[in-house]
């Protein structure tokens, strides 16, 4: 008889399927640790397979849960599966641990103790992205008439040549691009330090203003409003979330329970948390009698892409990585098993010739000198540093970004032809891009049975509330034009008809009407037709709640969708009385995109969507972070692109030269820290903030390359054209340009791998 192994032998067999660095997080026993790795080190690995660790050695009767935190809903998917399949593997069962984003977190702390957090569901909700941006215009306007003679100054310029059409477009500019940029990104800063409107007015005045404009000023004006206007509204948005979840943990008493209900926290991707998720990570975390937090923080600095757009600072971060290393608390690996060695020397040379040519001050290095090493002979993973495809680094140089798409289309086809189950993705700066990837591929690749999928940066699954809201507004009032066209939109996103000849629509009652009357019809038109009159005969036979589950069977949603529909029905009947009447159930379902309450449900892991194989998946390069492909293509790599940014926006130009916004945010930053005591002062100088302003945002670009090209794990190929569009807006017009100079180096450095 064969003995069943114990659970001492299964750990010790887990431990052993572990490199160096991996183990030494799996040892976490108690106290504060940091991991910081090179990309593809298997820091998200090891830290799950840390948790079932500690999880398998807690005592049976210690009922305290295992907090898992990251940023994104999809990276939390990911890590509770992978915790989940190692629990398996020690054969215990998937409990004891929650694996949470910060804002997911946040939220349930803050509605456990409404009392102190101030938040009450029922009387409040989750303010929208449209209904936020509603919020910010409404502020602009209230702010500018509460302000007139700043305005005038912002209106003004650098000079002012009378003229009242030029007036009226600085005047449009303002409101509709300048403030509304300033007030959407240092609203979020300035909230996430956890300051109100009236504490940010008491800090003010002793921090220099720099340049003519007192931005900070406006910006203090504008966040008065808005948090007017949310609470009016009786809204909230994320970052009230988590104020509110630190208003919980700074009484003693909550802070206590909560403590003492904690295992420990782990962080992943901890170089992106802001200095307010800190606040939180910090009073949540359990303290040992030694006083250290019970918290371990799993990140890389060189992968740091959220600071110039959120409030994220990876300065944090390194700060906690410097308190371990004094204690002996911080580990690095730099071995990596996830690309053929050809790709991460590529990667390791970008990173190098960045830092060496880098034109700013030494303190603000794009990169930490981090060189990613190939894993040892007897690495426990399978396949590690796989064999290259192709040259497995493919460098291109194309006269027009039309030549660049048209290679890299007969690239897939080729790579496809071989093997249909590759798995690509096409990694793109902007969505603009991917819509333009999306519009020349479909067909071509379709035609050779290849499947481009675009993901598009909101949830696919937060279009059904919208879908359903179009298609049942058309079934309400199907003789209104909007919605007619409205709904066969939807049913054209979502492939049930063929892009339509918009042209040859006749009036809804001729459309809906017998085809008696539309002697003329375009044949395109008449398989809409009937499309349409089948919804409309289903208002008349089904009961209002029934309808939901029936439109999404028509759009052919998949089994994902379905759950969120039918979730999305069922929350509505609920919200019902009786007898639900289609009125009331569009004005429930108008209610519910307003609020941003559905929960969508996720019957798949999002980052498996993103990666199938057999599809070429198109993204941008933020949100490739964490995933890994066969294949990663980098096209569109202009220095316009990366580090791009050196015109101004002519639009904006009466306002001068200068990053107005990077500026204002970037003193609102150090004059925070320097108020912490964090060795800063706030600037005195404009053209030292101008300069730092413009190396930060290059330093984000340089890292955003670095972390799309160690995506790839056996093809990385890089492309940039001769004439690119100046504007992706219009990418039509094309305008000479040169290569991303980190491209343009390793053409020279790598002129084997040119194709
Ligand atoms: N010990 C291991 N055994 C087998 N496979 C592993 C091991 N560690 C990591 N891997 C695999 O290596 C790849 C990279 O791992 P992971 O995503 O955890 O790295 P990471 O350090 O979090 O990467 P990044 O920083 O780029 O997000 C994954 O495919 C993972 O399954």
């Amino acid at each position: 008889m064969i003995a069943t192994p114990s659970l001492a032998d299964r750990l010790q067999k887990m431990r052993a399927q572990l490199r160096a660095g991996q183990q030494q997080l799996a040892a976490w026993q108690a106290g504060s640790l940091a991991v910081s790795a090179v990309p593809g080190a298997g820091k998200s690995t090891g830290m799950a397979v840390a948790a079932a660790i500690a999880l398998a050695q807690r005592p049976q009767r210690d009922r305290r849960q295992l907090y898992l935190v990251t940023v994104t809903r999809s990276a939390a998917l990911n890590l509770r599966q992978k915790v989940r399949e190692t629990l398996q593997q020690l054969g215990l069962s998937a409990v004891g641990f929650t694996v949470q984003t910060l804002h997911s977190l946040s939220l349930q702390i803050a509605s456990t103790a409404p009392d102190l957090s101030n938040l009450y569901w029922d009387q409040v909700s989750l303010v929208s992205d449209r209904r936020k941006a509603q919020l910010l215009r409404q502020a602009i306007d209230q702010w500018i008439e509460a302000n007139p003679t700043l305005f005038q100054q912002l209106l003004r310029g650098t000079g002012f040549d009378g003229e009242l059409a030029e007036q009226l477009r600085r005047s449009s500019v303002l409101r509709n691009e300048f403030l509304f940029e300033l007030a959407k990104t240092l609203i979020p800063e300035i909230k996430s330090s956890g300051l109100s409107p009236a504490d940010f007015a008491d800090r003010l005045s002793p921090w220099p203003v720099l340049g003519d404009y007192p931005l900070l000023v406006i910006a203090q004006g504008l966040y008065e409003f808005y948090q007017v206007g949310l609470q009016q509204a009786s809204l909230i948005d994320f970052d009230d979330m988590v104020l509110s979840a630190v208003r919980v943990l700074d009484n003693p008493q909550a802070r206590r329970t909560w403590q003492s209900s904690i295992l420990a926290l782990f962080e992943d991707e901890a170089q992106d948390s802001s200095p307010l998720q800190m606040q939180l990570l910090e009073r949540l975390a359990p303290v040992t009698t030694d006083q250290q937090l019970q918290l371990v923080r799993v990140g890389d600095p060189n992968q740091a892409i959220n600071s110039t757009f959120t409030s994220a600072d990876p300065l944090f971060f390194r700060q906690f990585c410097e308190q371990c290393d004094r204690r002996q608390q911080l580990v690095m690996f730099d071995q990596a098993g996830r690309s053929s060695p050809t790709i991460f020397r590529a990667a390791n040379f970008v990173l190098q010739w960045v830092n060496r040519h880098w034109a700013h001050s030494d303190s603000l290095r794009p990169f930490r000198e981090q060189a990613i090493q190939p894993v040892d002979a007897e690495d426990p993973q399978l396949n590690a540093n796989p064999e290259p495809l192709g040259l497995g680094l493919e460098l291109l140089q194309t006269e027009t970004t039309i030549a660049t798409v048209e290679r890299l289309q007969q690239r897939l086809i080729d790579l496809y032809a071989a093997n249909a189950e590759t798995q690509a993705a096409i990694l793109v700066r902007e969505n603009r891009q991917a819509h333009y990837l999306r519009d020349r591929l479909t067909e071509p690749l379709a035609k050779a049975g290849i499947h481009l999928w675009e993901a598009s940066d909101r949830d696919r699954n937060r279009r059904i509330p919208e879908e359903m809201l179009a298609l049942l507004q058309f079934i309400e009032r199907p003789h209104q034009p909007d919605r007619l066209r409205a709904a066969l939109q939807v049913l054209v996103n979502r492939d049930r008809l063929p892009a339509l000849p918009w042209e040859a629509l006749p009036a809804p009652e001729i459309f809906l009407g017998d085809r008696l009357f539309w002697p003329d019809a375009n044949p395109r038109l008449l398989p809409c037709q009937r499309l349409c009159q089948q919804l409309l005969k289903a208002r008349s036979e089904l009961p209002p709640e029934q309808l939901i589950p029936f439109l999404a069977l028509t759009l052919h949603y998949d089994g994902s969708e379905l759950a969120t529909a039918d979730q999305l029905a069922d929350q509505l009947g609920r919200q019902a009385w009786s007898n639900l009447s289609l009125g009331q159930l569009l004005a429930d379902l108008q209610n519910l995109l307003e609020s941003d309450r559905l929960t969508s449900v996720e019957t798949e892991d999002p980052g498996l969507a993103l990666t199938r194989s057999g599809q070429v998946t198109i993204l941008t390069m933020h949100r490739s972070k964490g995933l890994d492909w066969d294949c990663v293509f980098l096209p569109f790599l202009e220095a316009s692109q990366i580090p791009g940014g050196r015109s101004p926006k002519q639009s904006e130009a009466f306002l001068g030269p200068q990053p107005w916004i990077a500026i204002a945010r970037l003193q609102l930053r150090r004059a925070l820290q320097a108020e912490t005591g964090a060795g800063v002062e706030p600037f005195t100088d404009l053209a030292a903030a101008v300069s730092e302003a413009q190396a930060l945002r290059e330093a984000e670009e340089y890292r955003l390359l670095y972390v799309a090209m160690t995506r790839a794990k056996r093809l990385l190929w890089m492309a940039s054209a001769q004439q690119a569009p100046r504007n992706w807006t219009f990418p039509q017009s094309l305008i000479d340009q040169t290569p991303c100079p980190a491209l343009a180096a390793l053409y020279r450095q790598f002129p084997q791998h040119r194709c």
